[in-house]
């Protein structure tokens, strides 16, 4: 099996939901973000998937969040914008932009800070 992993970031701001400390009030991030696609087969060139097609996929979300304050998106309408959520959220939207690839979509892993990260995948 082979894993590729691309990495990203965004910048953005948000307030935890429901959370009582410093994360209910106004801060931001800068997230890191890798994406993760497995497979068994390669093209003829050798790749699983040429890294520049996950990117650009990949680029099309960060754009939707990047300098965004989250809390106001409609992705996040009465969810905490936490990094669980971003996680399932760049993961869904990633899942359906590479279904017509030969890639299983493995996982979504967002570094909040240099420390504490979260990551989505599915059963
Ligand atoms: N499971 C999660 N826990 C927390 C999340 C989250 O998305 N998932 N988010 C936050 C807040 O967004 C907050 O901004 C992060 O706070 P904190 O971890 O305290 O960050 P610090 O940089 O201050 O961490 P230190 O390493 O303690 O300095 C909170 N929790
Ligand atoms: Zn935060």
């Amino acid at each position: 099996m082979y894993h590729l992993t691309i990495l990203t970031h965004f910048a953005a701001a948000h307030n935890l939901l429901n959370y009582q400390g410093d994360c209910e009030n106004l801060h931001g991030h800068n997230w890191k973000i890798e994406v993760t696609v497995n497979t068994e087969e390669l093209n003829d060139a050798g790749l699983g998937i040429d890294f520049k097609i996950l990117k650009k996929h990949t680029k099309e979300v960060m754009n939707y969040l990047d300098h965004k304050y989250l809390n106001d998106l409609e992705a996040f309408k009465g969810i905490s914008p936490s990094s669980e959520h971003i996680a399932k959220f760049i993961y869904d939207r990633l899942l359906e932009s590479l279904s017509p690839y030969a890639v299983h979509l493995e996982k979504i892993t967002v570094w909040e800070s240099d420390n504490a990260y979260a990551t989505y995948t599915q059963s």
